[in-house]
């Protein structure tokens, strides 16, 4: 039997298997199973590990962050793209247009954003999916004229290849021992896992001792997997609900409904304005100024950091990479400092969007 078959014949059980108590610990060896046969695609490709960047159609990576337009066949991906960025990637009617990753770049409040047009996925199309593994947003594109289905497979897609959209890594440690057998410890009480279900996960990853910590009430047996098998990533998307030109308003009402959407016209230019102040607050930019001595800040040439990767250290290595060594303090102002007539700070302070930096030299 093949990987795809196994994987196959462990979904079909899943579906059939209500989820009780007496068939929590099977469940939950299924789940870890599944994992363990999806780890097997996805590795002989490369791209699935530590995320590392995409088999045969990476590009080279500018700007701040990157954001990778995925969808099937035609639903106006490069139209979309081509439009937002200037940059010319081919239209048509005709599916699979695109052959490879079209790469432009789109300035969203002063910071340059890499956009990746991609080509139209099939079903098991990891190369493309790599790709959107990489990147800090994914544009899940849908054709409004298109059976709804569509977004369930190509989120089936992407979290088959690791990946896990719009949700936090969940809050669960398991920490390998020596000896001592397992011990379960939950700060909160669980509602959609039981021990059993835990206790059947470690087994089939042949975790005899080990601590877990769970600190949230809604974890679930897969979110342990995930924890376990480590190599997951965690990146926003929005669905970008496009060809609405073509619909009616009645229609376009149900349409609003879905979470993390926008409802655009990519040929009409309709709403799109919506979708790029959406995709700013999406990708968590933090931006910030510098301020000369005795000069006001440069507002048009913010220096873009990203969230997580903000202090003042990031801020002077992305100026330049001596900057850092040569400084006796920074001077901020804006949402970090604890006053408005500005705060003294070292290396690791952490800077919010919109900060002001002035930096001074030993
Ligand atoms: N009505 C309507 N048609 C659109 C819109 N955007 C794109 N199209 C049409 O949809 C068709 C496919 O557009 P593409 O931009 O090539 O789609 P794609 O997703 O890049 O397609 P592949 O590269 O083949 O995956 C073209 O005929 C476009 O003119 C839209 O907003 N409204
Ligand atoms: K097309
Ligand atoms: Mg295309």
């Amino acid at each position: 039997m093949t990987t795809v078959q196994k994987i196959k014949e462990i979904e079909d059980e899943m579906a059939k298997t209500q989820k009780n108590k007496a068939t929590s610990y099977h469940l939950g060896q299924l789940k870890a199973k599944l994992a363990k046969l999806r780890r097997e695609l996805i590795s002989p490709s490369g791209g699935g590990g530590g995320g590392g960047a995409g088999v045969g159609f990476d590009v080279a990576r500018t700007g701040v962050a990157s954001v990778g337009f995925v969808g099937f066949p035609s639903v106006g991906k490069s139209t979309l793209m081509s439009k937002l960025t200037g940059t010319h990637s081919e239209v048509s009617e005709i599916d699979f247009t695109t052959l490879t990753t079209v790469p432009g770049t789109v300035k969203v409040h002063g910071a340059p954003i890499q956009i990746l047009d991609l080509p139209g996925i099939i079903e098991g199309a990891n190369d493309v999916i790599a790709v959107a593994r990489t990147c800090n947003l994914i544009f899940i594109v849908l054709d409004v004229l298109k059976p709804l289905g569509d977004k369930k497979i190509i989120e089936g897609e992407l979290e088959g290849f690791g990946i896990r959209l719009n949700k936090k890594p969940p809050s669960i440690l398991v920490r390998k021992k020596e000896k001592g057998g397992i011990a379960i410890t939950n700060t909160v009480p669980l509602t959609n896992v039981d021990q059993d279900e835990i206790k059947a996960v470690l087994s089939e990853y042949k975790l005899s001792n080990c601590d877990v910590t769970i600190r949230e009430p809604n974890i679930t047996a897969d979110d342990l997997v995930d924890v376990i098998e480590g190599n997951r990533v965690y990146i926003p998307a929005i669905y970008v609900l496009n060809k609405i030109d073509a619909i009616s308003i009645e229609e376009l009402d149900l349409l609003y409904k879905i979470p993390h959407s926008v409802p655009i016209s990519s040929r009409e230019w309709l709403n799109v304005d919506e979708l790029i102040e959406y995709m700013w607050e999406a990708l968590d930019l933090v931006r910030v100024y510098t301020k000369p001595r005795g000069l006001s800040p440069d507002y048009s040439q913010p220096v873009v950091l990203r969230r997580g990767k903000c202090s003042v250290e990031d801020f002077c290595n992305a100026i330049h990479k001596e900057i850092a060594k040569q400084m006796k303090y920074a001077i901020v102002w804006g949402a970090s400092a604890k006053h408005s007539r500005g705060q003294k700070v070292g290396l690791d302070h952490i800077l919010e969007d919109e900060d002001v930096v002035h930096i001074s030299k030993k």
